[in-house]
């Protein structure tokens, strides 16, 4: 049986995610990783959504020599020649090329008739194929429409020149029985089906994406969509961590390997999540914190006579280190260098430097470093790399019932500090006025979430904050053992952004 081709979408549907937003830096962080995951495509942004945006894909583009790079495009001329001018630069480009399908997008939406859709689909496929060499598909809302025309829009797309053609359950509407039958009727129905690969797109509205997924690939999908972590537009996209590890361990039933290297997948959770501000919740399958926790005293005794009595997947296939070799306060260069190789992480002398400080003054404050905290570090200090400010040093003076105060001082890139005091109702708040007094920025504070990484007293806390100046948004990342801390590396993070996105425009 031939092996389901990966299409992540972290980067397009994942960053469409509420509260979501990454720069080009971090984007190309996290694109890196997920070809090293063995994803075969990419998508990694709308080119035509923004000027920012067409860089981001850009530079993905002409990085990544393993994968296939793709961006999404309206049936629009000026979408589509956009997105060949960001995509061209790559290995494998490939443009991805939507219209929707159903009667209410129709109707309401687009007011088009089902003729003028069906032209539009041939026109901008055609334009499509005479740039790039492989052209997707897709029929958004797909799960609504007629079945017969959907069949017709298909064939039309696939005459025209697409090779792949997606099938979106865009509003997570549709169900296993269901989404397997729609496949199943194009089989039968669209004459060149097996001139094209059939990909599948779930979405979790009623909690079925990654069921929906794996309904399709029982039924002809050759190509499946989704994020890590399953983030993405309202309750997100199929997780695609979750539908290989099922691939995998389901083989006697699915029979369909993929390409995905499984011992990439918490390194990479780990990453999305850190970089998107987007927590995994605890009970998440594969890559939440108690995937492979047994709490209860049954389950205990059984795994304790032997683990498959209660584990179907064995956290080490998954990348979930089980290391005898604790780290602590003692441990050398050695075993840390040790540790983050077994991790899978490749850091070069300066990430390794830097890493090694920020895990050595860990161990000052924290008994036992776990792989979760080394993680952490890693994605913490990689956002932290060429940071036009760092924090120096934070005091707060806290009083109950009263008015707090803090004085903060920041580091540019060139070394020089500057302190200041401010007040606020809150010691956070109080932190922050310091530190926009400091870079004499006055943006507004649109999100703040604050996460621990680990259990206990001594657990690492991760913040995670959105700022607003003149109406562009960025947000930033800070992880430290203080709360109050954290907080203040989150926000000068962000405020570095800020400035760097501002001094871009004037120049
Ligand atoms: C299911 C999905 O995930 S689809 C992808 C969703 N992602 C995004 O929308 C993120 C990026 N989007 C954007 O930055 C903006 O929406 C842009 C740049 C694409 C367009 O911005 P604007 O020109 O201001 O249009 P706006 O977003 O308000 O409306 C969308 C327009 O595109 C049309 N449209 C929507 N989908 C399509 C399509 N597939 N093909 C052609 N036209 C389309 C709509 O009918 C509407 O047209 P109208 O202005 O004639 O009414
Ligand atoms: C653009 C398409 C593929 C999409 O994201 C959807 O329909 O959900
Ligand atoms: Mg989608």
């Amino acid at each position: 049986m031939s092996r389901i081709q990966l299409f992540d979408t972290t980067l397009r549907d994942g960053e469409q995610s509420p509260g979501v937003n990454l720069n080009a830096v971090e984007k190309l962080q996290i694109a890196r990783q997920l070809e090293r995951l063995g994803m075969d495509i990419l998508e990694v942004g709308f080119p035509a959504a923004s000027h920012g945006d067409f860089l981001g894909v850009q530079q993905i583009a002409n990085t990544l020599k393993n994968c296939s790079v793709t961006g999404l495009a309206r049936a629009k001329e000026s979408d589509i020649r956009t997105a060949y001018e960001a995509l061209k630069g790559g290995i494998d480009p490939r443009i991805h090329v939507f219209i929707a399908t159903s009667e209410i997008h129709l109707k309401h939406k687009l007011r088009m008739s089902r003729q003028e859709v069906l032209e539009a689909v041939k026109y901008h496929v055609e334009l499509c194929r005479e740039l790039f060499p492989k052209v997707q598909f897709s029929a958004e809302d797909a799960t609504r429409t007629d079945y017969v025309f959907l069949a017709q829009v298909a064939e039309i797309a696939i005459q025209a020149g697409a090779e792949v053609i997606n099938i979106p359950d865009t509003v997570g509407y549709t169900n296993p029985v269901e989404y397997g039958r729609l496949f199943h009727y194009l089989r039968q129905h669209v004459p060149s089906f097996e001139k094209a690969i059939f990909s599948c797109h779930c979405h979790d509205d009623l909690g079925m994406a990654v069921a929906n997924s794996l309904a399709a690939i029982e039924n002809g999908a050759r190509q499946v969509e989704g994020t890590m972590n399953g983030i993405g537009e309202r309750a997100g996209n199929a997780a695609l961590e979750e539908i290989a590890v099922a691939l995998h361990i389901r083989q006697d039933h699915y029979g369909t390997p993929s390409r995905m290297k499984l011992n990439e997948i918490a390194k990479t959770s780990t990453l999305v999540s850190r970089l998107t501000g987007m927590a995994v919740p605890r009970n998440k399958a594969i890559v939440g914190a108690n995937a492979f926790a047994h709490e209860s005293g049954i389950h205990q005794d059984g795994v304790l006579k032997e683990v498959t009595t209660y584990e179907i997947i064995s956290p080490e296939l998954v990348g979930v280190t089980n290391n005898s070799l604790v780290l602590g306060k003692h441990s050398g260069r050695h075993a840390f260098i040790n540790r983050m190789e077994l991790l899978g992480y490749e850091l070069d002398e300066q990430e390794i430097e830097k890493t090694f400080k920020a895990f050595k003054s860990l161990t000052d404050t924290k008994k036992e470093i776990t792989d979760a905290d080394l993680h952490a570090l890693v994605a913490g200090g990689k956002a932290s790399y060429n940071q036009p400010f760092e924090i120096e040093h934070v005091q707060v003076h806290f009083v109950s019932n009263g008015t707090q105060s803090a004085t903060v001082r920041v580091k540019d890139k060139d070394g020089n500090e500057v302190e200041d005091a401010a007040t606020g109702a809150g010691s956070i708040e109080a932190v922050y006025n310091a530190i926009q007094r400091i870079l004499n920025m006055d943006c507004t504070l649109v999100d703040y979430r604050i996460q621990s990484i680990t259990q206990g007293q001594d657990a690492l806390a991760q913040v995670h904050v959105e700022l607003q100046l003149d109406g562009c948004r960025v947000s930033g990342y800070g992880v430290a053992q203080d709360v109050l801390e954290a907080s203040a590396r989150a926000y000068v993070h962000a405020a570095g952004k800020l400035k760097e996105v501002f001094a871009e425009t004037r120049s």
